[in-house]
């Protein structure tokens, strides 16, 4: 594909989102951004000393390849700086100019369908029950934490969705136009089948 293309995919915590967006990407040789990870390297650089605002603006390619990004605590710190406007604005050109690359590019975010690409092509909504969302999360993250209870990742993400979906600006909730794919009861395959379908749509 010459021209851009754009699939903007939100969603609660550990609803899935990366993996469809992965997936998703490679099936049609799409680039990725994982927005998450701008908020989380955002917040590792406060957790550091640095304000928010200077740590969102001086964001390098290595901050956001760092190995400490993926814990219960950068997601908390991430959702932290992600509720100040000024640090959401100091991300936006950088999103939208990866949105609409020629070639297709795939976002995964919380405002991605909303804010960061109203016209996106295609918008997906992904979501899953709380205590599914918790069960994924604490597979992944108990192997190199083996303190972590299951009850403290759930109580994480009702509280991380809850400022998400609170905050003034950008917050989550699903674009008037996007397609809620509730991952609950579908395998990996089976959710990235019923997202690729979708994109098949759009593009036709
Ligand atoms: N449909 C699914 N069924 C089972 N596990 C899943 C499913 N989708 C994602 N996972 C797993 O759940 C965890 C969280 O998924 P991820 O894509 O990182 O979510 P998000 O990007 O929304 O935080 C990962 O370990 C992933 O492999
Ligand atoms: N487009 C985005 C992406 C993430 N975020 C924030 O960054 C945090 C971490 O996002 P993430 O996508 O890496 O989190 P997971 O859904 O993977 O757990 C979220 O809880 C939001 O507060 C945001 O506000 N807007």
């Amino acid at each position: 594909m010459e021209k851009a293309f754009t699939v903007a995919i939100d969603g609660p915590a550990a609803s899935g989102k990366g993996t469809i967006a992965r997936a998703v990407a490679a099936h049609f040789g799409f680039a990725y951004l994982d927005t998450g990870l701008l908020y989380r390297a955002t917040g590792a650089k406060v957790a550091e000393g640095m304000t928010p605002v200077a740590a969102s603006e001086s964001l390098s390619p290595q901050d956001l390849q760092r190995d400490d990004l993926r814990s219960g605590a950068a997601g908390t710190a991430a959702s932290k700086v992600a509720a100040i406007p000024e640090v959401r604005a100091a991300l936006v050109a950088f999103q939208q100019g990866f949105a609409r690359r020629p070639g297709g590019a795939v976002l995964d975010g919380r405002d991605i369908g909303t804010v960061i690409c109203p016209a996106a092509e295609v918008k997906l909504y992904v979501t899953a029950s709380d205590e599914t969302r918790a069960q994924r999360r604490f597979a992944e993250l108990s192997p190199s934490d083996p303190d972590l209870t299951l009850a403290q990742v759930l109580q994480d993400l009702r509280d991380r969705d809850a400022r998400d979906s609170a905050r003034a600006t950008a917050p989550l909730k699903p674009a008037g136009d996007a397609l809620v794919l509730d991952t609950s009861h579908l395998s990996i395959d089976e959710a990235v089948a019923q997202a690729v379908a979708a994109v098949e749509v759009g593009m036709s």
